[in-house]
């Protein structure tokens, strides 16, 4: 006998909870099914407890160049690794706690602790229980993904979850991956004082982005005195004296980094190879993503899946946006679909990088006419005056459909000013309507304007 439910979610990630919101407000009866705990990898071992050290690493480095600012900090600058690792916990268990609160006082929610696992496409195993329900939605979210490599078997390794046990500081921290995650933890264990080095595989970081972009970030994280190894092909680990040694095999330096701890950060795998999901008959791409359609519909009726476990988006805002695709369709008559999102993401490193859209590269590769307009933050009014000039601004632009393609936003507040730009996107209007809109003067996003007026056919 199972205990039937108007519908059943699985995973209590960035989509779950709120979707649970909506359909016990509806009127229907909902299981939620979490295995660990909820909030998921952003609350717990994602973007909080990271943009919190983000934070605090952020205070090290202006604490270190205060006399740039007129401003006396007697002798060294010292982390204490305890109390910031401590404060981020406390930003993640807060969050925590608030969600399970307004979980547990949610009416016709039934919170069930444990793994599921689909029995037949309408049921699920918990321990000991079979739930069923006539609409299921699946939002199980990620894990690092560990790939097979020579001698990783034979060593410690960290990745994003174990990483935020550490209370001590590595004294040589190797991040293996120069992407998101790579980048995001390099800069901040470098300002807290370990020695770094990022070995990525390809022959730039954060290769998803354009090459400038890329040159410009490698040059802010080496700056600071972190050590970059591009075209690392046949990574191999060894136990070391000084704790792992990770052959590297670049085209220049030494072909071996000694490091004390390795942090994997090589991308991530979907939770659905333990989901039963043979046993509904849904169908996953090669990487294990369920797919879906525009509307987030497996392909067994009444399943849905949402988050990173469907491959159409990796961040928390999609994973939310993916929430209110399904709750907009079935509970409002809406037609909403995946592909009316208009993409956008930032890299939390300092200064961030703020995106939307097309990156350069894609836009040529459309073929359309194009118009780009750049911009160094040494012209940035602001940015001048908080002594932050890093980086660099870019529009792209259909010089046809007068349409903004994509922006890139690597600056002081890139991550919030690339919101003008998105926006506008979404709102399909002409690029023209910024320069029409009256932005806070001294702000970054002031500059979008000029930006918009300084358009140029692309080379
Ligand atoms: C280090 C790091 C930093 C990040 N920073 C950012 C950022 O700054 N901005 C951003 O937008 N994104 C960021 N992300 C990405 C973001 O965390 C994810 O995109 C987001 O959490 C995805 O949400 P989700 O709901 O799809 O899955 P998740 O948040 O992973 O939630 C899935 C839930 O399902 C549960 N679950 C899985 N399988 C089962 C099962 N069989 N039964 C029961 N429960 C199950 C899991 O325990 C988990 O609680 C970061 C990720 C990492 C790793
Ligand atoms: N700021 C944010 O919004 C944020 C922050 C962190 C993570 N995330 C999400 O998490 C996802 C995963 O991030 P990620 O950085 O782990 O993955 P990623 O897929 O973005 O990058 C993985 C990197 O590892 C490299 N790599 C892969 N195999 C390698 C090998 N054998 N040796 C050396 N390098 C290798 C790849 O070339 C790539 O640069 C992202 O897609 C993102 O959506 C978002």
């Amino acid at each position: 006998m199972s205990r039937v439910f108007d519908a059943i979610i699985v995973g209590a990630g960035q989509a779950g909870p709120s979707l649970a919101g909506r359909l016990t407000a509806s009127g229907m009866t909902v299981a939620l099914v979490e295995r660990h705990l909820v909030g998921g990898t952003c609350v717990n071992t994602g973007c909080m407890p990271t943009k919190a050290l983000v934070a605090s690493a952020q205070v090290a480095h202006m604490a270190r160049r205060a006399a740039d600012y007129g401003v006396v900090v007697e002798g060294t600058v010292d982390v204490d690794m305890p109390r910031v690792m401590a404060r981020a916990r406390t930003v993640t268990t807060n969050a925590r706690g608030n969600l399970e609160s307004w979980l547990g006082g949610m009416e016709r929610l039934s919170l069930l602790r444990g793994h599921a696992r689909f029995e037949a496409p309408d049921t699920l195993r918990v321990g000991e229980q079979a739930i069923s329900a006539p609409r299921i939605f699946l939002n199980v979210g990620g894990r690092a993904l560990v790939p097979e490599m020579p001698g990783l078997d034979t060593i410690d390794y960290l990745t994003n979850t174990s990483i935020l046990q550490l209370d001590t500081l590595p004294r040589h921290l190797a991040v293996v991956g120069g992407s998101y995650i790579g980048l995001e933890f390099a800069q901040m264990f470098r300002r807290f004082g370990a020695q770094v080095t990022v070995v990525e595989r390809q022959s730039r970081l954060i290769a998803r982005e354009d090459e400038d972009i890329s040159a410009a970030i490698r040059a802010i994280l080496e700056a600071e005195g972190i050590a970059i190894r591009t075209d690392a092909n046949c990574i191999a680990f060894a136990p070391h004296a000084d704790g792992v040694a990770v052959r590297v095999e670049c085209r220049e330096g030494a072909p071996e980094v000694p490091a004390s701890h390795v942090l994997l950060a090589m991308g991530r795998r979907p939770n659905t190879d333990d989901l039963g999901l043979e046993h509904a008959c849904v169908a996953t791409d090669e990487h294990g993503y369920i797919v879906v359609d525009d509307v987030l519909a497996s392909t067994v009726p009444g399943i849905w899946a949402m988050g990173d476990c469907n491959g159409r988006g990796a961040f928390t805002h999609t994973a939310y946006n993916d929430y209110e695709i399904i709750a907009a369709n079935l509970l409002d008559g809406a037609q909403r679909r995946v592909s009316q999102r208009v993409p956008g993401y930032a890299l939390f490193i300092d200064p961030p990088l703020g995106r939307a859209g097309l990156t350069d590269a894609q836009a040529r590769a459309t073929g359309r006419p194009l118009l780009v307009s750049t911009r160094p933050m040494t012209r940035v009014g602001r940015a001048v005056e908080r002594g932050e000039t890093q980086g660099f601004m870019k529009l792209v632009a259909d010089a046809q459909t007068r349409r903004i393609l994509g922006a890139a936003i690597l600056g002081m507040s890139g991550d919030e000013a690339i919101h003008g730009v998105l926006d506008l996107m979404h709102a399909d209007q002409p690029y023209e309507s910024l320069q029409w809109a009256v932005p806070i003067h001294p702000t970054v996003s002031e500059l979008l304007p000029t930006l918009v007026g300084g358009l140029k056919p692309a080379d």
